[in-house]
């Protein structure tokens, strides 16, 4: 990375500061074990929410429970077992959730993709997906920032449950989103959309924008962008945390190109246009979620003052 970056912010942000000693989920997992045993194995917990942003923001916290029971359980001796196993029992406890509660609808997650692709006659062929004819599709991320789960002490990862209907009046069609931050223990969600954030000082100041960017592998065209434009880059994990500094006013964008897919972004996206901030590709064009192709490359999420600037700077590094 070219320019310094904002350790504060981004310790702020992602709820965690170098000095912190321990983990602030095992404390959190700790505080009602039989609670989340019961999360863990998909216990019965009572009867959610009727309406659908509200349902949203319970399945994620359940899902952002079970993942901290698991890393109580695992611990942080093999992050690849960690990560495994967080993955699945999010997945699981979203699909079983989801069949029971909401057994019309379609769903759109990283491992129903998998298993879209199949042999036939001999080919490796992608099958189309039945979610394409259908009026409402459950897009979700079990584990967002899956690398930071698997670190001890970190708490940039999250749970993303979006829900796209084929008739919603909402930007992008996105009728609910909820984005669970469990180790932060935080979840914003468009059953009760946060406050548009502040404007910070330094943009009465003329001072550096912060842009939030992956902390393991910023695109180069990222960086360029942050260098022309005199931005300060804020790391950390999970596209949906990163969204969520934007939301809570700690970074004042997120920038993004070079591969993604529909799930990384759709609950965050939801929830930032809820809230009333600017989200689109970076070329200015619109987000589309349920396509044939759920690859969705790049996005730019930003305060609404911001984003003729920045879509201007972001013309000039197009990928
Ligand atoms: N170039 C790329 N191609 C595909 N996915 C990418 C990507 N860059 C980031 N992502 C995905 O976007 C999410 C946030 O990444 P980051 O924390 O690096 O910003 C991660 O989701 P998962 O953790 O669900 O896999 C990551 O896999
Ligand atoms: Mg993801």
């Amino acid at each position: 990375m070219g320019r310094p970056v904002r350790r504060e912010a981004a310790d702020r942000a992602v709820g965690w500061r170098s000095e912190d000693v321990g983990d602030r989920t095992s404390t959190s997992a700790r505080t009602d074990q039989s609670r989340i045993a019961g999360q863990r194995d998909g216990g019965d917990v009572g009867t959610p929410p009727v309406i659908d942003a509200a349902f949203a923001r319970w399945l994620a916290d359940r899902a952002g429970q079970a993942l901290l029971a698991v890393r109580e359980e695992l611990g942080y001796a093999d992050p690849k077992a960690l990560k495994a196993a967080g993955d699945r029992a999010a997945h699981d406890l979203l699909r079983t959730e989801l069949a029971r509660w909401r057994p019309a609808d379609a769903v759109l997650s990283e491992e129903d993709e998998h298993a879209r692709v199949a042999w036939q006659d001999g080919e490796h062929a992608v099958l189309r997906p039945e979610r394409l004819g259908a009026s409402r599709v459950w897009i979700v991320d079990p584990l967002d920032g899956t690398r930071e789960f698997s670190e001890q002490g970190r708490a940039d990862w999250a749970v993303h449950v979006a829900l796209w209907t084929a008739d919603s009046s909402s930007p992008f069609r996105l009728a609910a989103g909820a984005v669970a931050m469990p180790a932060q223990h935080r979840t914003v969600a468009t059953d009760s959309p946060p406050a548009y954030p502040p404007m910070p000082l330094s943009a009465a100041t003329g001072g550096a924008i912060r842009i939030a960017a992956s902390r393991t592998r910023p695109p180069a065209f990222v960086t360029a962008l942050a260098e022309d434009i005199g931005a300060e880059l804020v790391p950390m994990g999970s596209a949906g945390v990163k969204i969520a500094a934007v939301i809570s006013g700690d970074a004042d964008a997120y920038v993004h190109a070079g591969g993604q897919y529909e799930w990384d972004s759709a609950a965050p996206v939801a929830v930032a246009s809820a809230t009333g901030l600017h989200a689109s590709r970076i070329d200015g064009s619109e987000l589309k979620y349920n396509q044939a192709d759920p690859k969705l490359p790049d996005l730019v999420v930003c305060r609404k003052d911001l984003a003729p600037r920045l879509l201007a700077a972001l013309q000039r590094h197009l990928p």
